[in-house]
């Protein structure tokens, strides 16, 4: 028997209308009006969603894509333009910062406000509110106005209210990042409390590691609609392949305005392209554990003596999480000019599941690099979803004890 349904949301859409400064020669013709012009803008489209009890579903998408938007309507602090919203149970919200709180009221005062509007008696706030100061860590200015608190903490102030009136319902918006590192791992403790106790969280991020640690579905939303709604893992797959493509609209716009500044700045040799390739092929899509060829291709305007040569995997976030070289290798590489290309094998790709970019890179003989490609080729990694994390170890785990 399924689980009953915490929010209900039915072809809902929000538009908001927005309003753009007028061109120069608009105002010229129109004198006199304003010179405003209003447009509408969708924020979202026919979302239909259901949520049952006991899950944590993440929200996610590229900036603007509606997420805060959606979740501030399940919260009821947005009205629908069209279709409805339906939440049962008690409801606790972490939205934008400061929503919710009263900027010339003390901590205390606005502790009592905000807990009362979720629903608790003076004599329940009473019974929680040292607790709700305690796990804040800001009663040294509990008594201060919250207009002279630090964003950080405000998100304490607010998170900890809303976890400790007993929601049936949490929703979390992204404020919790501003939080600094032992809050937010404080928090994340509390939500994962608030999973094993059967509570509905729902929570937007941009943290995808986040979400496919945290969460049991994933919302994907694109231009206001809904592009994936499933499992995490194949909805960050569409994520990530659509950020994929974004980046590399992006990078070939750069590299067309790099070519026509003038080939002056170019260095003497250059990585021309790298790519992943299985039994010879190039693939855009690995699975975790088989063998990879990295083929990097450069180009040497004049004879390259004594230098090195190298690749990488980065991560989405641009970090890189493995590299090699020759030196490394301790392979010595001949003298070239023109175009050449050499091959990495890699026997077995243990990379974790995700999507990663390759660059490829030359140094002189000192280690001084001379070229580096970044995103020269992408690849997405699948693994059986075994582990998290970007490297693929294998774990396994012995059901009695030792
Ligand atoms: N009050 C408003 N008036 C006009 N437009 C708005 C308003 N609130 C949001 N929008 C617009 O609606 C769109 C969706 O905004 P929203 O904040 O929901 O996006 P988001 O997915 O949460 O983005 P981010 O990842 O950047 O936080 C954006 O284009 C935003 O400019």
């Amino acid at each position: 028997m399924s689980n009953p349904t915490v929010v209900q949301v039915n072809d809902l859409s929000k538009r908001f209308v927005i309003r753009k400064e007028k061109s120069l020669k608009e105002r010229v013709v129109n004198f006199g009006r304003s010179n405003l012009h209003k447009e509408d803008f969708w924020a979202l489209r026919d979302v239909n969603i259901a949520i049952e009890s006991g899950t944590t579903v993440g929200l996610i998408g590229p900036n603007g894509s509606g997420k805060s938007t959606l979740l501030k309507m399940i919260g009821g602090i947005l009205q629908p333009t069209t279709g409805t919203v339906q939440v049962r149970g008690r409801m606790a919200a972490l939205l934008e910062l400061g929503a919710g709180f009263h900027p010339d009221l003390t901590g205390r005062e606005n502790v009592y406000l905000n807990a009362s509007i979720l629903g608790l008696s003076t004599a329940q706030i009473d019974r929680y509110f040292d607790a709700i100061v305690d796990f804040s860590g800001i009663e040294p200015f509990i008594d201060t106005q919250v207009k002279f608190y630090s964003s950080g903490m405000y998100v304490r102030l607010a998170f900890s209210v809303a976890v400790h009136v007993d929601p049936d319902l949490l929703l979390v918006d992204e404020v919790l990042a501003v939080g600094d590192e032992p809050f937010q791992r404080k928090c994340m403790d509390r939500i994962r409390q608030f999973q094993t106790e059967g509570r509905t969280i729902v929570l937007v991020t941009h943290g995808l590691d986040q979400v496919a640690e945290l969460c049991d579905r994933a919302i994907v939303l694109e231009h206001g609609v809904v592009k994936a709604d499933g499992a995490p893992r194949d909805a960050l797959r569409v994520l990530r392949t659509d950020f994929d493509q974004i980046r590399a609209d992006e990078l070939q716009r750069e590299r067309a305005d790099t070519s026509a500044q003038g080939a002056e700045a170019r260095p003497s040799a250059r990585i021309v392209s790298a790519q992943v390739l299985q039994d010879g092929q190039p693939v855009d899509t690995i699975s975790v554990g088989t063998p990879i060829t990295i083929r990097v291709t450069l180009e040497a305007a004049d004879p390259l003596e004594s230098w090195i040569l190298g690749f990488g995997f980065d991560s989405a976030g641009g970090q890189t999480i493995y590299g090699t070289n020759s030196k490394l290798l301790k392979v010595a590489l001949p003298t070239v000019v023109g175009t050449a290309s050499f091959d990495f094998d890699v026997p077995q790709a243990r990379l974790g599941e995700g999507a990663y970019t390759v660059h490829g890179a030359i140094a002189d003989a000192s280690g001084a690099e001379i070229h580096r490609l970044r995103e020269a080729a992408r690849v997405h990694v699948t693994t059986p979803g075994t582990e998290i994390g970007f490297v693929h170890l294998g774990a396994t785990l012995a059901a009695t004890p030792v």
